[in-house]
């Protein structure tokens, strides 16, 4: 069972925007690029959307500005709080990946940035597999997190970071449950989903992955 990681949410839901600007040095490098990063993952979506980890609602604005209408579910109250600030319209309800009130509609798309980390692979697995079930047929899930090519990779870059004196940044990929993209595409393809990967930054990639038909 993956950690319970409300309290430091909340306490950094009063700062988390200056975060994605720059404002810590020590996450610069995991935020760059991070407006075009909910871009690509707006771009990808269609329909009726639920959306995982709100946050403050960063990219549950821009979808909403594509149009979309959108189902937020947030663990954070103190996040909720920011994202019901900024968005008073858009329904976020509480709960997490895995456990959350059902939405009235089956989804076209499933969203989620910087958060999907926060499970287990095992979790990851179910959390995949709970979405293949409520999905429309011929829906999607569009993710964008830290990932990496293998463990090798990931294991330079906590180096670097120690390297770099970013210790809170080093702890971070060393007690989250940051994974591999070949972990990610096996889960996604044992639960009838084919998917691509595409680098935004040194550490986020974006997951597009559709649902197969019957005769793919
Ligand atoms: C780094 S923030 C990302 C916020 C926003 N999605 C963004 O891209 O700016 C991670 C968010 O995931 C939420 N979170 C943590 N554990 C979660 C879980 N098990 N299920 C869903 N969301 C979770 C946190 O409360 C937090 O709001």
């Amino acid at each position: 069972m993956a950690k319970d990681f409300n309290q430091l949410f909340d306490a950094w839901s009063n700062t988390y925007d200056q975060t994605v600007v720059g404002g810590d040095v020590e996450y610069k490098e995991v935020f760059a690029h991070y407006e075009q990063i909910l871009d690509e993952v707006a771009k990808k979506s269609k329909g009726y959307i639920v959306e995982f980890g709100v946050g403050t609602g960063n990219l549950t604005e821009k979808l909403l500005k594509e149009g979309f209408e959108i189902y937020g579910v947030e663990p954070s109250r103190g996040m909720r709080n920011k994202a019901k600030e900024k968005l008073p319209h858009v329904p976020v309800v509480e709960g997490d990946f895995l456990t959350f009130p059902m939405p009235e509609e089956h989804p076209d798309t499933i969203v989620s940035t910087y958060a999907f980390h926060h499970l287990t692979d095992e979790e990851k697995s179910r959390a995949i597999a709970l979405y293949s079930d409520i999905l429309n047929e011929t829906g999607k899930i569009v993710f964008a997190d830290t990932v990496f090519i293998d463990e090798e990779a990931k294991q330079a870059i906590i180096k670097e970071a120690l390297q770099n004196n970013h210790n809170r940044l080093a702890e971070d990929l060393q007690t989250e449950y940051y994974t591999t993209i070949p972990v990610l595409q096996e889960i996604f393809e044992e639960n009838g989903f084919q998917v691509t990967f595409t680098q935004m930054n040194a550490f986020v990639w974006v997951m597009d992955a559709e649902k197969r038909r019957e005769n793919q």
